[in-house]
């Protein structure tokens, strides 16, 4: 039986955040930020084990205590240059660990992404088990889109018919996304489906909530907090 294991690559620094601390360790709700994805997939049944992929430079993991994660929890600090690099180096790693076979499946899942749940975990992993090709978490664009010239004034709107928000986790077979992740040019995509796409493939989208986003610039922290807060008073 294929088995699920999360990725989470966190070897970005957060320019968009404008902090000096690399965005996965910005504190939130009292835990560096990272904490809390590892939180969800690590008491999920369904995660075998969860890789997390530092910037070979990293020197911030250490000042924390990750003890409760330990039994699913493999650090390494193989990071690359753009999210893909960064993804394509900690499947190599989870290769060469041994333990991973290229049926099982692979869960990847930005660090940035405090606030997602069990229940949209879930959801992913039961509709997409018996999938041919795999698929992602997203939500259907909600807002009028307008393309902007260089002046930031509208040059027009376009229709938001059949367009969706890609999310995290996206969920491919580790040998898939590998073959796939290793031809595109990495600068160029910005998440995991894309390369998937590349190949010809078409992913599944499987519809989410507006909670899971991905904390981008400074004030979506406040947000991530009330959410995250509200959780634990329930
Ligand atoms: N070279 C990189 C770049 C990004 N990431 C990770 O990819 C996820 C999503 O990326 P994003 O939110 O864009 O994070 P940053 O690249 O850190 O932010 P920014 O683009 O604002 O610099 C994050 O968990 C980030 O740490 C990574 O592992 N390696
Ligand atoms: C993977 C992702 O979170 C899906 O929305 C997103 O593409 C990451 O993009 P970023 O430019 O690295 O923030």
């Amino acid at each position: 039986m294929p088995r699920f294991i999360a990725l989470i690559p966190a070897a970005g620094s957060g320019s968009r955040m404008n902090n000096e601390l690399p965005k996965q360790y910005l504190s939130l709700a009292d835990k560096p930020m990272i904490y809390h994805a590892l939180h969800t997939l690590c008491h999920s049944s369904h995660i075998f084990r969860v890789f997390v992929i530092l910037a070979p430079d990293d020197n911030e993991w250490n000042c924390y205590d990750w003890s409760s994660f330990a039994g699913k929890l493999v650090v390494k600090y193989c990071g690359g240059a753009t999210r893909a690099d960064s993804v394509l180096n900690g499947l190599k790693a989870m290769q060469a660990d041994g333990s991973i076979g290229n049926d099982d499946w692979i869960l990847v899942h930005d660090a940035a992404r405090p606030c997602l749940t069990i229940f949209q975990l879930d959801q992913l992993i039961d509709t997409l088990a018996l999938d041919e090709v795999g698929g992602l978490l997203a939500i259907p664009v909600a807002d009028t889109l307008k393309r902007a010239d260089s002046n930031q004034r509208v040059m027009g709107t376009k229709s938001r018919n059949g367009l969706w928000q890609a999310q995290t986790p996206q969920m491919f077979r580790l040998g898939l996304l590998m073959d796939a992740l290793s031809k595109v040019n990495s600068a160029a995509i910005t998440d995991d489906a894309s390369a998937i796409e590349a190949l010809g493939l078409r992913p599944r989208l499987v519809q989410s909530d507006a909670y899971n986003f991905k904390v981008t610039y400074p004030q979506d922290l406040a947000l991530a907090e009330l959410i995250l807060q509200k959780r634990e008073t329930k």
